[in-house]
């Protein structure tokens, strides 16, 4: 099943009622008797004509590529008996509207009504959750994975959505996960009454589901979610905010409380065109008015851009919110920080990083089964907004040592430590990661280094049609952190494969040991042949991906199935 249609399925389930559109439609400026009877029957809405039918409205927006405005004819062909445009359709157009009994509403300003509408319209029953928005280049899905996973530390239900779709993490899995013991929980009878209820929500508890393409997914969606997730009890929810949904303004008018900024490094110019608009779109997430609280990356340069435009806001909006900095070193702390979380003494370990927190709010030894440096910052970054949401500092720290791994980040996978017949180990473990930027891919790699003792190999490759400047500096990237590269095809698209991996050859020196084969699954293979019991394998790229994008058409590949295939012959 497309990831497309099981987005259907699941959002299909929030419907709205008459009650709620006649509610909304005056956010448009539109009254109920403006519109055909027709109108009136509709209980869901969406920004694709290819989508629509009878009893669902079309919005149409301009877009990047092309304009929602182009697509309204195929809209009524479709079915849809309402349509919202910003601008006059042509005569013709609205007699055949007429004729199919549609009604189209030209709407001024369609783009900035619309989340004052969709608030209404999806207005959660219950409390909305509290949502946390992660941004950066790197680490945003992990942040968001390990946040969710963290608010089980203050026993609530929560939810992250983002690159792996929509997670569910919630109370009634705690004991086979983690070591609390029901008794020793506080708690007074109105709060346990509220956990049984949770604990008996109908769906989708402990779940992961697929969501749409996109890692910051359209407006509509993003509204239809926040009552699912009401309805599920959910009460903390960390999503991911790309640029590229922060400037088509995907998540406009939602109501963020907490803003978390990872990093800032080259990616997505082929769509923003500079790192500074690319950085200044990221920092769109300092305009939301609902905002309390910032948590920034001291140790990343960017971090002062914010801190600065967050004190050019107004007064009333800039004193509001509090902010809290995290790192790896004391000395990157601004003077004036007064919350803050730093990790000092970090150890790689085969299982996982240790380290101890220093921060505003307490200290603590913690050990985490994660793999690599930077996840120490991933969940400096969750701990840190979660700390200032009002957690207790020690049930956080507690809740460290369960954290589950992200799938496909630093995922390591080791074949069977003794081969049967020959009584020995023979080849390297792997590391499965979706580093596909110049600088995800050298943290990778440095990362991984630490966790081996002899050679370090590198699969990897370049997306299509994507910001082709970055292909050089990922090959040079790779030849400096690693021993040996198998340059292969990442989602080559309308590309040529070849053509890609003679752009990433351009950056790697000529000393360097390369191998190039374009079919990933046999490159995989090559590498572990390659490679000696001591040794490590990093394939980058695809991570918790199930496919290969290649001509318009996504051919199944599962690094993670492969690897694990690999891992259990190796045993026979
Ligand atoms: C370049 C880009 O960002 N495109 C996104 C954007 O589409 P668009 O505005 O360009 O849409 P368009 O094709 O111009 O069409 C305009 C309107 O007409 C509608 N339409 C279009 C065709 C049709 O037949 N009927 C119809 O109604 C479209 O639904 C749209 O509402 O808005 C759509 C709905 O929100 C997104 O799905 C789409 O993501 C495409 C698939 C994409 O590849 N996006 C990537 C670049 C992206 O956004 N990536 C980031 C993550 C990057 C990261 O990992 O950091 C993301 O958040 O996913
Ligand atoms: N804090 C970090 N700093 C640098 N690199 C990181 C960090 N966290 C993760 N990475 C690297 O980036 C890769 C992608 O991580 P993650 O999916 O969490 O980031 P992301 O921002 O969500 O990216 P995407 O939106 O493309 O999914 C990881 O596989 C790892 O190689």
């Amino acid at each position: 099943m497309s990831r497309w249609s099981e987005n259907f399925m699941l959002l299909d389930d929030i419907r709205f009622s008459q009650a709620s559109l006649c509610a909304a439609l005056p956010a448009l400026t539109v009254t109920p008797d403006a519109l055909l009877p027709n109108a009136m029957k509709i209980d869901d809405i969406g920004l694709d004509s290819r989508q629509v039918n009878e009893k669902k409205a079309f919005i149409a927006l301009a877009g990047s590529q092309s304009d929602g405005f182009h697509y309204i004819d195929n809209a009524i062909e479709n079915a849809s008996p309402l349509v919202f445009c910003e601008r006059e359709p042509s005569a013709e157009l609205k007699q055949k509207a007429c004729m199919l009994g549609a009604s189209i509403v030209t709407v001024d300003g369609l783009a900035e009504k619309l989340p004052a509408f969709l608030s209404v319209l999806y207005a959660p029953l219950n409390t909305t959750p509290s949502i946390t928005a992660v941004t950066g280049t790197n680490g945003k899905t992990s942040v968001a994975f390990l946040y969710a996973q963290l608010s089980l530390a203050t026993r609530q239900r929560s939810a992250s959505l983002g690159t792996l779709g929509l997670n569910i993490v919630s109370v009634n899995n705690l004991s086979s996960k983690t070591n609390f013991k029901k008794d020793s929980f506080q708690a007074d009878a109105s709060h346990q009454a509220q956990l049984a209820a949770k604990v008996d929500a109908p769906r989708f508890i402990n779940e992961h589901f697929e969501l749409g393409v996109n890692t910051t997914c359209d407006i509509v969606s993003h509204y239809k979610l926040l009552r699912l997730l009401a309805q599920q009890h959910v009460e903390n929810y960390c999503l991911e905010a790309s640029s590229h949904g922060l400037e088509q303004k995907r998540l406009a008018g939602l109501p963020i409380r907490s803003a978390i900024f990872t990093n800032l490094t080259q990616d997505h110019l082929d769509y923003h065109g500079s790192m500074a608009q690319y950085a200044q779109a990221k920092r769109g997430l300092l305009l939301f008015s609902s905002l309390n609280h910032l948590v920034l990356n001291a140790d990343d340069a960017e971090s002062s851009n914010w801190a600065n435009a967050l004190a050019a806001r107004d007064l009333a909006q800039a004193s509001k919110v509090q902010t809290l900095w995290y790192g790896l070193q004391k000395s990157s702390l601004p003077a004036n920080a007064q919350h803050y979380c730093i990790a000092q003494n970090i150890h790689c370990t085969p299982g996982g990083i240790e380290f101890t927190i220093d921060s505003s709010f307490g200290s603590a030894k913690v050990k985490a089964p994660l793999l690599g440096e930077f996840n120490v910052l991933n969940i400096l970054a969750a701990f840190g907004a979660h700390l200032l949401q009002g957690a207790d500092f020690e049930a956080l720290s507690a809740q460290i040592s369960q954290l589950e791994g992200v799938p496909g980040r630093m995922e390591l996978f080791k074949p069977s430590a003794v081969n049967a017949s020959l009584g020995h180990k023979t080849h390297g473990n792997f590391i499965v990661d979706y580093a596909h930027t110049p600088d995800a891919l050298a943290q990778s790699l440095k990362a991984a280094r630490r966790h081996t003792r002899g050679k370090l190999l590198c699969v990897f490759g370049c997306g299509g049609d994507r910001d082709k400047t970055k292909r050089p500096v990922m090959g040079a990237a790779a030849a400096k952190h690693a021993d040996i590269l198998v340059l292969t095809q990442d989602n080559s698209r309308t590309e040529q494969p070849q053509t890609i991996v003679n752009e990433i050859m351009t950056g790697i020196p000529n000393d360097a040991k390369v191998h190039v084969e374009l079919d990933r699954e046999q490159a995989v293979k090559w590498a572990w042949k390659c490679s000696g019991a001591d040794d490590l394998v990093l394939l980058a790229g695809k991570g918790h991906e199930t496919y290969l994008e290649i001509n318009n058409q996504r051919l199944a590949y599962d690094e993670r199935a492969l690897v694990q295939r690999i891992c259990a012959e190796a045993a026979l």
